[in-house]
């Protein structure tokens, strides 16, 4: 199980295969103590030539030139809102700290209709859209098998939805959600330039604003940190805890679930650094790919029927659904949509004209 020891956390492995019979409960017990879990790459899971085809794909693309990349900017009004190519810097996601924006480039995709993207794809991608496509739906199905576990740890019951509870207001074939597959670069530089101190970073300080995110690392490239639960310190997340054949997947609650179960699932603080280098050495290039996993816009964001999710809100009187936490406060008899819920999220980060994030 997790263990919070002094400055490091250990965030747990879960198998969550039929084999492990306790999968739910540890599932539960890991969003609720530490908001990041990693499951096992098995039977369950996403094979991992498709994760490396997408690591290849990502590749290309951010190896492409600039006025390839440009064609799909986020700023132009073709892509969609937060849609398309970010820019180095594009991005600043703890802007009371950082002096300059995230030391990054992204590519942010959205739901596909049809089987094809509703924004323009640089060449890279566009000759590989099935691709793109695929990878989007096996996350997608892996969120719902975890939707679908949650529901059982939470103990919600047949009469009130049972299992599916979460699942059936993440079901695509119902409507759009504001889901995105975002491919990730952080370049390479000569550790003479390394920046000093919290102010140039990689990715500021910031937590997830959907339901849940899976994180894609590769091996020999860190820096991803978590805030330490109980204080301000920060633990690294190593990307391969138990040397596993295939890589775990990471796995972290968002803003929304946090909300929904009124607190119980913690939406926790993360960030990337630039990792220490040896002896002078350039500090390495990182690629990572997160898939923001989000309800249907419509899905009303109700109290959760959970025997669980009432009593710790009842311990902790001070959970108010009427209160959006990070979204303000909602008016009498309000009750928010997810569609509604990352707007206020949205706005509150990045003002009335948000552009970023997921
Ligand atoms: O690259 C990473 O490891 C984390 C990226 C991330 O947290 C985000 O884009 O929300
Ligand atoms: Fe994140």
């Amino acid at each position: 199980m997790a263990a919070e020891n002094g400055d490091t956390v250990t965030i747990p492995v879960i198998d969550i295969s039929e084999e492990n019979k306790n999968a739910a409960e540890d599932l539960v017990d890991a969003a609720a103590k530490y908001g990041f879990v990693f499951v096992k790459n098995n039977i369950a899971g996403i094979p991992p030539s498709e994760i490396s085809q997408m690591f290849n794909l990502s590749e290309t693309l951010f190896k492409s030139s600039v006025e390839v990349k440009e064609t799909c900017s986020i700023n132009s009004a073709k892509s969609g809102k937060n849609r398309g190519w970010l820019a180095m810097h594009t991005e600043t996601l703890d802007p009371a700290k950082q002096k300059r924006g995230d030391f990054k480039e992204a590519f942010n995709i959205g739901e596909f209709k049809d089987g094809h993207p509703q924004q323009p794809f640089p060449e890279p991608l566009a000759v590989q859209e099935t691709t793109v496509g695929h990878f989007m739906n096996s996350c997608h199905e892996l969120c719902n098998r975890i939707h679908v576990l949650f529901a059982q740890g939470l103990q919600i019951s047949e009469s009130a939805g049972g299992s599916s509870w979460f699942s059936s207001r993440h079901d695509r074939i119902k409507g759009p959600s504001g889901s995105i597959l975002r491919l990730l670069y952080y370049p390479s530089i000569p550790s003479s330039l390394l920046p000093e101190g919290e102010t140039d970073i990689r990715a500021g300080a910031h937590s997830d604003y959907g339901s849940i995110t899976l994180l894609f690392q590769l091996p020999g490239q860190p820096g991803l940190e978590i805030r330490i639960p109980s204080g301000t310190s920060w633990s690294p997340v190593p990307v391969n805890p138990h040397n596993e054949a295939a890589l775990p997947i990471l796995v972290n609650i968002g803003d929304l679930l946090s909300y929904w179960t009124g607190g119980l699932f913690k939406s926790t603080v993360h960030r990337v650094i630039f990792p220490k280098a040896q002896n002078g050495e350039a500090i390495g290039d990182r690629y990572s790919i997160a898939y923001f996993c989000h309800p249907l816009d419509k899905a009303e964001l109700v109290e959760v029927p959970s025997p669980v999710v009432k009593a710790y809100m009842e311990e902790n009187k001070g959970r108010d659904m009427s209160i959006g936490m990070g979204v303000g406060k909602l008016d009498e008899g309000q009750i928010l949509t997810a569609k509604g819920h990352l707007e206020r999220r949205l706005a509150a980060t990045y003002g009335s004209n948000a552009q970023g994030k997921d």
